[in-house]
Parts: structure tokens; sequence; C-alpha cells
């Protein structure tokens, strides 16, 4: 198994509190994992470290084997290979092709390949039809598919999604399920995802981490650990025992 990212010895405080503790997960290349996990239990926080927005209070997150918090510049262009969509997209008061062109404005991309790569995006998202209006009249579903589309054209080889289909109705959890299927798939990209939903893991999840009160109870494939989990947390957890 090559791994794309690495925990090692991870623990995060807020206020003396510790919400974290992760001693070691290694999150295998071109999988999907799915980070699990009642309310409150760090699911957000590992993420949010992992994609470098908060720095732990301790312990080490290695994307290829590089430290992510070393500021050597080549290191840094790995880091760009790392994309996250949030449960609430934050979307400009732009048109919807801008809203997914921001990423690679920024990274000052060719305007012909600009051009080809957001009108692709929003082929595939369904969305090319609304590439001009403004993405504030969008509704929630659209407006998710607008962030995954601006995830989609940066060619990430690692994707963090923090509850992306939460207070979407059903046929859009299935668009995006099958977008992040096919990223998975045909592209090779690796996704974590943090979803409260336990069929959502069971239907794209290749891996499960379970957390709970800030700790990682278990992890590992995912038909192992949903039919014969090793702790009891876990039987617990997914037999209903433990409250959301
Ligand atoms: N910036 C912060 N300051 C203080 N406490 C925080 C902060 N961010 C998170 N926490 C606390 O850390 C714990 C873990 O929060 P986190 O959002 O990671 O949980 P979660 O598993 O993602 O929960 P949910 O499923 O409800 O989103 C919670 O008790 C939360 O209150």
């Amino acid at each position: 198994m090559t791994k794309a990212i690495r925990i090692d010895d991870l623990q995060m405080q807020y206020n003396k509190r510790i919400v974290l503790s992760v001693p070691g997960l290694e999150i295998p290349e071109g999988s999907i994992t799915g980070i699990i996990g009642p309310s409150g239990a760090g699911k957000s926080t590992l993420l949010r470290i992992i994609n470098r927005l908060e720095s732990p209070t301790r312990g080490k997150v290695y994307l290829h084997e590089q430290d992510v918090w070393n500021q050597r510049s080549e290191n840094m262009k790995l880091q760009r290979t790392m994309t996250m969509v949030f449960q609430k997209p934050t979307l400009l008061d732009k048109s919807v092709f801008q809203n997914v062109a921001i990423g690679l404005k920024a990274r000052n991309v060719d305007k012909k390949i600009l051009d080809e790569k957001v009108l692709s995006a929003l082929k595939t998202v369904g969305l090319l039809e609304l590439k001009d209006q403004k993405a504030k009249t969008l509704s929630g579903g659209e407006a998710q598919r607008v962030a995954f589309a601006r995830a989609m054209v940066l060619d990430p080889e690692v994707l963090l999604l923090d509850e992306p289909t939460a207070n979407l109705d059903p046929a859009n959890v299935r668009l995006l399920e099958d977008y992040i299927r096919n990223m998975n798939q045909k592209k090779g990209v690796t996704v974590i995802m943090v979803t409260h939903n336990l069929f959502q893991a069971k239907r794209i999840a290749s891996h499960v981490a379970f957390l709970y009160e800030g700790n990682l109870v278990e992890w590992g494939e995912a038909s192992r650990f949903f039919d014969a989990p090793n702790k009891q947390q876990t039987k617990d957890f997914l037999e209903g025992r433990i409250i959301y």
C-alpha cells in the first residue's frame, strides 16, 4: 500500500482541552477514506489540520512523506495538490464561471486552458447552462456542485471533503457521490471525506477511520471495518448505541 497521507502522534488542544488525538493513521493513495464519528468527535479538526488550515498542538502530517508544515518551495508546490470542499460552499458574488475559475486564475493559468477546464467541469456537474448566472442565486445543491467543479479544475491529488452532501436532497447527494467516485476512479484522486452518514460511508468509502471523543478508535478497509469491527466502541457506534 502506498500512502498519500501519514499522520504521526497528532494532538490538538483548544483552551487546554484535548479535542483530537491520533497516534497514527495512514491514508492509502487512491482510496476514498471516510472519517466518521459522532458530533464533536474531532472529524473537521482533523481535516483542517491535514489541509494546513490549523497547526496541531503536537505531531506531524506527511503528504507523500513530506511534512506539510515544511516551507521548502517544492513542498509548497506539493501542498497545492490538496483541495478542500466545505459543507457550506463559500461562493463569491460573481458568476458561476468566475467562481469555478478562481483557483486557476490565482495560478495564472493560460486563458484558453482556463476556459476549457472551467467549461468542461461545469459540463460534468451539469451546470453549463448556468455559467453566467450569479452564484448567489443558486440553490443549495447547485452551489455545492459549483464548489465541487472549483475543486475539480485544479486536478488535485488529494481531495478533502467536509460533509459535502449535508443538507442536500437525495438527487444531489447521488450526483455528488458520482463525481467523487469518478474523480477517484478515473483520475486516481485520493479522497478524504468527513461524513455523518454511515450509509454514505458504506456506499462510497474504501477505507474508514472512526473518531470518538477526539480519539482515533479504529481504522482500516471499509469492508472489514463494517463487517467485523475490532473495538467495542466501533460496534456500539455502528449499531446505533452511541448517539450522534
Ligand atoms: N476553534 C475552536 N476553539 C475551541 N474549540 C473548538 C474549536 N474548533 C473545534 N473545537 C472543539 O473541538 C471539538 C471537535 O470539533 P470538530 O468540529 O472537529 O468535531 P466534528 O466531529 O467535526 O463535529 P460535527 O460532526 O458536529 O461537525 C468540539 O468539542 C469543538 O467544540
